[in-house]
């Protein structure tokens, strides 16, 4: 019996990590995308000697991580179904939900009449309503936002609504009321993925964005796995972003993260805790940090950081545990644009119970995570392809 076998499962999610332009990559703008392979070419190799042995270079070809003869992992990549290359519809496809229409984007920044509504149920009026990278966006209003105490909306090629605003000009709560607000708004025909405060501290031309930070995402739809495991008696541990992601649902315990090593360690500390259960980790730093500020050397050291804690990671597994490794989206730092790119994924599936070295090829669903992860539990899930049966010695 599957279930007697496999107790817990951890999954680490590379967040932006892809591997390569998916065959639609170009109705997304995304021709020539490929997060890893251009991260290794840009810094001239990585150093990812861990990762390498589980098989990434099996994966694809990546400088500095050969293939090995024998991967200590089942290696593969995935493609996204759903249309969409952002967090959210990348998490719930691991999950086992695929989305029929995409989360309702805003290149043109939002219409006029919602922003009207926006202002006047917030008391007060806005800046910017444009598509922007959040980093300069605040630089830009930020003098304006300080004198005038109004908040600064923008979005990206992804599904957002972010609200930025200096802690000191509009408290904490006052911009998290803010986004509940938007969120409440931003339903059915204007279904955006996430409303995020963006909030920062500082001066002009040193402003600082702070961890405050926060998702408010839609409620995912059922079945998911994530409900359907909790439901089944198997608790879910989410680390970082995940209890975000899925707006609390089908989430036990959660843990949000100061930065990737601590995400590392938070996902540790599960691990030493729970023999049994879903520990779901989102480590997002690649994206946040590197990926969308097309910094190139950082994203290669925050893999390289990564690398070398997962010797840590391996020795805290039990013999009836199985990790796997895989990323939501791509966001290459080395192409012009700062946003997310429509990519595989890579897939590494790492345990005593699973027989190294298959080759799972490549998969046509990230739901084949769910598929895969219900069978492990014994809580079977209709949506996607296990490949339990491939790998599962
Ligand atoms: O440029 P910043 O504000 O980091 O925003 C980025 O972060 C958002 C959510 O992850 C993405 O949609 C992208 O716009
Ligand atoms: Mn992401
Ligand atoms: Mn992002």
């Amino acid at each position: 019996m599957l279930e007697k076998k496999i107790k817990r499962v951890t999954v680490i999610i590379l967040d932006s990590v892809g591997v390569g332009e998916l065959p639609d990559a170009a109705d997304y703008g995304d021709t020539g995308s490929n997060t890893l392979a251009n991260v290794a070419k840009a810094v001239k190799g990585l150093k990812l000697p861990n990762l390498g042995q589980l098989g990434l270079g099996n994966i694809l070809d990546v400088e500095g991580v050969p293939p090995v003869p024998q991967p200590r992992a089942a290696y593969g990549k995935m493609a996204e179904t759903s249309p969409g290359k952002d967090t959210t519809t990348g998490h719930w496809e691991m999950a086992g939900i695929i989305l029929e229409k995409p989360f309702r984007t805003y290149p043109q920044g939002f219409p006029r009449e919602l922003i009207e509504e926006f202002e006047k149920r917030i008391g007060r009026k806005s800046l910017g309503n444009v598509v922007a990278s959040g980093t300069q966006i605040i630089e830009e209003l930020g003098r304006e936002h300080m004198s005038t105490g109004r908040p600064i909306v923008y979005t990206s090629a992804d599904s957002v609504f972010q609200i930025a605003a200096h802690e000191e000009v509009i408290p904490l709560e006052e911009l998290y009321r803010m986004c509940q607000i938007a969120r409440e708004m931003l339903v059915d025909e204007h279904q955006v993925g996430r409303v995020i405060a963006r909030p920062f501290l500082g001066q002009p031309g040193s402003f600082k964005r702070t961890s405050n930070r926060h998702d408010y995402a839609v409620t995912p739809p059922v079945p998911n796995l994530l409900v359907s495991l909790q439901e089944a008696g198997i608790k879910t541990m989410g680390v970082g972003k995940i209890y975000d992601i899925f707006a609390g649902q089908g989430v036990s315990e959660k843990v949000t993260t100061r930065d990737n090593m601590d995400g590392v360690d938070q996902t540790l500390r599960f691990m030493r805790t729970n023999p049994e259960g879903l520990i779901m980790a989102n480590l997002v730093e690649y994206d946040s940090l590197y990926g969308h500020r097309n910094d190139a050397r950082g994203y290669a050291n925050a893999l390289e950081d990564f690398d070398r804690r997962l010797p840590e990671i391996l020795a805290a597994m039990l013999p009836q545990e199985v990790l796997l490794i895989t990323a939501d989206h791509g966001c290459d730092p080395t192409t012009p644009s700062t946003d997310h790119s429509r990519e595989y994924v890579p897939l590494l599936v790492f345990g005593a119970p699973v027989k190294g070295g298959v080759n799972l090829g490549i998969r046509s669903s990230f739901a084949d995570v769910a598929a895969t992860l219900g069978d492990f539990f014994g809580v079977p899930f209709k949506t996607g392809t296990s490949f339990a049966p491939k790998i599962l010695l």
